[in-house]
């Protein structure tokens, strides 16, 4: 396992000095190393800064995922951005880690517990397209136009929207993956708006797909804040909120009942609005040719009718997928 030596970076607390045990020993929290990461996980020390009265530290670990040149497919997906990170958290290396959640293994793991799911941000996926926000929309992309990703789930989303593509499979961080439309080399890629928001770069942005067409992967935009289990920290449960924790309990849920990784060809996209939750799920043949999508809703009367209501409709939405036939189609990518 490839691991640098964990950097640290020391954050002022900029609140006001609360008298509490261990009030001057930092909050170590690990994250990756990205500038995404790195964004991301300090607002995550600022606020939490502000709750515990505490300082707060970033522990860096390089990952995998962020060395290795492989596409992101043939690496399996599934916890290769995250298991380094969970090391340090169980060895003791940080108190807290901040992951997307997104790249978490949806199976509990050892020793560890996700304490807080902040409040979502933008779950929808980009089209970042030559000419930034005046560049083409998906629609006006001239035909054979190459756009690259490196996402199963989205390389079947381009083809069944428009099956003239040539979808490129492509890897690296964000700031890598845009520089291949700004050298010429392909005419758009598909990013998250969540990472390309918090790092600033909005203003790539052609295009935002509507989740209804184009649900996005289980937990997108939302980040996982971790622990090491019974551990509590003061302030990481303030963190919390619950309509996201319920919706992203349903997407996760979902993917899990399929047996399906975070790279599997699977978007799934829930939200608690109105006193109802709300959850609807689609499985994809990578080349475009199948799409399955199932849908369901609940009332709900409270956080915790939310998180019940989470588990119900996922089980009835993944049962509907697989009463289609999803598992031959998540076995098949
Ligand atoms: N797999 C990489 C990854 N993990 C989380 C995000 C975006 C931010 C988020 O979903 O919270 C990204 C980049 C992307 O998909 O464009």
């Amino acid at each position: 396992m490839l691991r640098e030596r964990p950097s640290r970076v020391q954050t002022g607390h900029g609140g006001a000095a609360t008298v509490s045990a261990g009030a001057n020993v930092s909050i170590r929290i690990g994250t990756r190393g990205s500038a995404l990461a790195v964004a991301q996980t300090s607002t995550v020390a600022d606020r939490l800064g502000d709750l515990a009265g505490r300082d707060t530290e970033l522990v860096r670990v390089t990952t995998h995922g962020d060395v290795s040149r492989a596409s992101l497919s043939s690496l399996g997906g599934t916890g290769v951005f995250a298991a380094e990170l969970r090391s340090t958290l169980l060895e003791g290396g940080c108190d807290v880690a901040v992951h997307s959640l997104k790249d978490l293994p949806t199976a509990p793991a050892g020793g560890l517990e996700i304490a807080a799911y902040p409040p979502r941000e933008d779950a929808r996926d980009a089209l970042c397209s030559a000419g930034g926000g005046a560049g083409s929309r998906l629609s006006e992309l001239p035909a054979g136009a190459k756009v690259g990703t490196g996402s199963p789930r989205r390389a079947a989303q381009l083809r069944v929207r428009r099956p003239d593509l040539d979808v490129r499979d492509i890897r690296g961080n964000i700031e890598t993956r845009l520089r291949f439309v700004t050298d010429g080399e392909l005419d758009a890629v598909v990013l998250a708006c969540a990472g390309l928001d918090r790092l600033g770069l909005a203003g790539v942005i052609t295009e935002r797909f509507e989740l209804d067409e184009w649900p996005t992967a289980p937990g997108q935009g939302c980040l996982a804040v971790e622990v090491r289990a019974g551990e509590a920290i003061a302030g990481v449960a303030d963190l919390d909120d619950p309509a996201t924790r319920a919706a992203v309990t349903a997407e996760r849920l979902v993917l899990a009942a399929l047996e399906a990784g975070c790279a599997a060809p699977v978007g799934a996209t829930a939200r608690l609005a109105n006193g109802e939750l709300r959850c609807s799920a689609s499985v994809y043949a990578v080349d475009g040719s199948n799409v399955l999508t199932a849908s369901a809703s609940r009332s709900v009367d409270g956080e915790n009718a939310a998180l019940a209501a989470a588990v119900t409709l996922a089980s009835e939405v993944s049962e509907a997928l697989l009463a289609q036939g999803a598992a031959d189609l998540v076995a098949s990518a």
